[in-house]
């Protein structure tokens, strides 16, 4: 069994329990509840240059802890201020030690849009990431067949939610493709054996027709690999564990960014 299987098992017994615990009527509540507006997710991604969607991952299955008890506040925060466009807050309990008490605190700690990373595999979750105060969720073409994909793609939309369909290969593009996805992720990182390869961004990007945001996700380290990633038309990338590694992250940011400090 691959990881990603696994972390699919486990993540479906985890929604049994939790639909027991609150039913989706009471998100619904908490939803119509909500006071604060939606950030707009894709359109921070399409301004000029590489926008940048900076993660908070404090563990994963390939890298193990990367930052231990490490302080969403503080790092979103840092985000923030070295200039990133967006947030992706990684949620998944077992393998990334991550929590949708992750996601709000970040909702509160800064203004930027929030991506809830996870592994989307049934509705109930769509409901949980628009009532905690996520702005946009992920959808791994991997992990779902095209029906469940499409579903959740248009219930998303109905809760105002952007969704980041990613694909690793020429069949998952077009599966995206297929359904109507706008924001497009091309993640390197393999899901079944973690192997990462920034050129699988350059294969795929030759397959996407024009008008769709492209985002590019996993091993990037430099601001050379996303100049050049701006200089074929790449939308954003996302950044997880070289931000959550440096001792510096809004430093780091700005390497990345190029924002300039102001004085
Ligand atoms: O830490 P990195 O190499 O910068 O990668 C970030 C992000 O792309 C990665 O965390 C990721 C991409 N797709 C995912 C799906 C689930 C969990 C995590 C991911």
């Amino acid at each position: 069994m691959s990881v990603l299987d696994r972390i699919v098992d486990d993540t479906r017994d985890e929604v049994k329990r939790r639909k027991k615990e609150l039913p989706i009527k009471e998100l619904k509540k908490q939803i119509e509840r909500r006071s604060d507006g939606a950030r707009p997710f894709s359109e921070a991604l399409t301004r000029p240059g590489v926008s940048l969607i900076a993660e908070h991952k404090r563990r994963s299955p390939s890298a193990g802890f990367i930052r231990e008890g490490s302080e969403v506040k503080e790092v979103v925060q840092a985000y923030e201020r070295g200039g990133a466009a967006a947030l992706s807050i990684l949620t998944e309990p077992f393998h990334f030690a991550g929590s949708l008490d992750d996601l709000r605190e970040a909702r509160t700690a800064a203004r930027l849009p929030i991506l809830r990373k996870d592994f989307i595999v049934h509705r109930y979750q769509l409901y949980e990431a628009a009532a905690a105060g996520a702005d946009a969720i992920l959808l791994i073409v991997a992990a779902l067949d095209v029906k469940d994909l499409s579903e959740l793609l248009h219930e998303a939309r109905e809760l105002d939610l952007d969704a980041l369909v990613e694909v690793h290969n020429e069949e998952e593009l077009e599966a995206a493709l297929e359904i109507e996805a706008d924001v497009l992720g091309i993640n390197n990182r393999n899901l079944s054996d973690f192997s990462v390869d920034i050129e699988r961004t350059y294969e795929l990007l030759a397959d996407i027709p024009a008008g769709k945001t492209v985002v590019s996700e996993s091993g990037f380290r430099t601001r050379d690999q996303l100049d050049e990633l701006e200089r074929v038309g790449v939308d954003a990338v996302l950044i997880g564990e070289t931000l959550m590694r440096a001792p510096d992250i809004e430093a780091a940011v700005r390497d990345l960014t190029g924002f300039a400090e102001l004085t």
